[in-house]
């Protein structure tokens, strides 16, 4: 065996495409090859969708979604994988089941719930199994502020609350917890970010006021992920992803007449010849 084969940085994204190109799939893969890294897909859902909203939806079956992960498997050798849009309690049962069965390194889970246009991402019966089952499987969860309030049954107002209930979610078995502030209000907005060692930290940067803010949760978790699968250290990987997600918003693109895309090269254009 050439020992040489596969020692590049691979990883994969679980995930509901966007025809818009914004969101899900699409903005995962644009943010793990502008970190460097080598992206595969497993598509759970296919959408319809543009910076208006989601117009339609359709499931991927079983079989094709068994199939995916098993062409991955069998050929690459997967450093971290993430996953997005899943849909409903089946498609979330046929995700466990696969990440049980083969190895993909350390798993970054996005708890997409609502698309930024209100679409419907993950059915109400499928957030407990998501709990239940994906959490423990978790290095990271990367909950939104209403998304956390789902997980947690309570609602979250203050700082001491994000606490909380990120101590909460790491109960469940996720080893390290980050609760994303862009639904927050105020001119900061906030990460809070909870370790397996129980250190935290808060990820600040000002607010940046714009509607194109479309994919911002996918890019976060995905540049984690990749950062993951580079070798970079979570505490200093979080930073990194702060950075990029920042950088995506703040150097804004005109595309789109709603919930605009982001500028995923933004990152490379600013730290060029960065170490990333
Ligand atoms: N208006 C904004 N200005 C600066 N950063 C933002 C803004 N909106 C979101 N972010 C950042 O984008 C990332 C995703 O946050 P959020 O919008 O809460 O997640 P989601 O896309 O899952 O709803 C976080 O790191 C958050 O701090
Ligand atoms: C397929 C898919 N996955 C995830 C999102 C969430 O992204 P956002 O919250 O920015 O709309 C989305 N809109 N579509």
């Amino acid at each position: 065996m050439n020992s040489e084969i596969n020692s590049f940085p691979q990883v994969l994204t679980i995930a509901g495409t966007d025809s818009g190109g914004g969101a899900g799939m699409m903005a995962d893969l644009k943010t793990m090859q502008e970190c460097h890294t080598f992206s595969t897909g497993v598509i759970i859902a296919v959408t319809a969708q543009n910076t208006l909203g989601v117009q339609q939806s359709f499931m991927l079956p079983k079989e094709i979604i068994d199939a995916q992960f098993a062409s991955i498997a069998a050929d690459f050798q997967i450093r971290a994988c993430k996953t997005g849009m899943l849909g409903d309690v089946q498609h979330v049962q046929y995700v466990v089941n696969n990440l049980k069965k083969y190895d993909f390194g350390p798993l970054i889970v996005d708890p997409v719930m609502v698309a930024k246009g209100g679409a419907i991402l993950l059915t109400d019966e499928a957030i407990s199994l998501v709990k239940q089952q994906l959490f423990p499987l978790a290095t990271v969860i990367t909950p939104n502020i209403i998304e956390a309030q789902r997980l947690v049954d309570q609602e979250i107002k203050d700082a001491n609350d994000i606490k909380l209930a990120a101590k909460k979610l790491q109960d469940l078995g996720a080893k390290n917890v980050i609760i994303k502030g862009g639904h927050a209000k105020g001119q900061q907005v906030s990460d809070y970010c909870l370790f397996l060692d129980h250190t935290d930290l808060w990820l600040n940067a000002p607010r940046i006021i714009t509607p194109r803010t479309h994919g911002t949760g996918d890019t976060l978790s995905a540049c984690i992920c990749s950062q993951i699968a580079r070798g970079i250290p979570l505490k200093t990987a979080v930073h990194i992803a702060k950075d990029f997600i920042n950088l995506a918003i703040k150097k804004t693109i005109q595309v789109g007449h709603g919930h605009g895309p982001l500028n995923h090269w933004a990152y490379q254009e600013v730290n060029k010849n960065a170490e990333l």
